[in-house]
């Protein structure tokens, strides 16, 4: 299987702190990966690595086959889907549903005068039909609910037909029937070998997608445990990530943790 992503010796300084410190990841094509770890571990730092948009200040990163540092980045974002508060951020409030999956195509967020192939529109309509979305087309982004939002956001994430998905709380603000929807829509593309690979980050294990196959858990910049979900989602290494000794449950493909007594 050929690698993805391919971290050697990674690490990320900003002023004194370390954001991350020399990470070795490796991510091949096919792989499902969950990023877990607490506030402040490092873990959307690491996903702006994955995605191009942030370099490291020491090691190498390699990302679909270009190294950062030695690669146009405009080349090679178009090849990467990335979901994210920050890039929903840049989204003009009355943009509509459908302009903020098309504009993906040129990695803008907001409409302005290029113009796009009725391929391009056709397929922007597929991906928010399949999540559920077609309805609400011409909405503005801003007058959506949280969960159509994000929605969204996964669907212009997928608008370039990329070779790596990254998701940075897809989960975050939902409620119970809208993560739980979101979780199932989730595991039914992790399941679908056309499917790129995917990396998922989240505080939470309820957010974990039946389906995924990896997980990385990260503390204070660096790396607990990386490794097949069944192998590395252990009790011990879940507790040393939080600081806490922590019980764990697995049950049908989904996990939950809760304090020791
Ligand atoms: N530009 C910066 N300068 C200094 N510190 C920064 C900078 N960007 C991030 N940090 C710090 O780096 C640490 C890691 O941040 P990051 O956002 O990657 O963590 P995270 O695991 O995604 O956290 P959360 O779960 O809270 O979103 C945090 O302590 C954050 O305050």
């Amino acid at each position: 299987m050929n690698e993805v992503l391919g971290l050697a010796d990674v690490s990320v300084v900003r002023g004194r702190k370390d954001l991350l410190t020399d990470i070795n990841w490796q991510v091949k094509e096919g792989e499902r990966w969950v990023v877990l770890g607490p506030n402040g571990a490092g873990k959307t730092t690491l996903l702006q690595i994955a995605g191009a948009r942030m370099h490291p200040t020491r090691g190498l990163a390699g990302v679909l086959g270009e190294v950062l540092g030695a690669v146009d980045v405009f080349e090679l974002r178009p090849r990467i889907g990335l979901s994210s508060a920050s890039l929903a951020n840049h989204i003009p409030e009355q943009e509509n549903v459908l302009n903020v999956v098309l504009t993906a195509s040129y990695g803008m967020t907001g409409r302005w005068r290029e113009a796009y192939e009725k391929l391009d529109e056709r397929r922007a309509f597929t991906l928010l039909h399949d999540w559920g979305m077609s309805t609400m087309i011409n909405r503005p982004f801003s007058t959506l609910s949280e969960g159509e939002r994000k929605r969204v956001q996964i669907a212009r994430a997928l608008m370039t037909d990329p070779e790596l998905l990254l998701l940075d709380e897809p989960g975050a603000g939902l409620d119970l029937a809208g993560r739980e929807d979101l979780v199932a829509r989730l595991s039914e593309l992790a399941a679908d070998e056309e499917s790129p690979a995917m990396v998922l980050v989240t505080h939470h294990l309820e957010e974990i997608p039946p389906g995924f196959t990896h997980v990385l858990l990260m503390r204070e910049g660096g790396i607990v445990a990386a490794g097949p979900i069944e192998d590395t989602l252990t009790e011990e290494n879940l507790s040393e990530t939080f600081n806490m000794p922590l019980s764990l449950r697995a049950e049908g493909g989904r996990f939950s943790a809760v304090a020791k007594r």
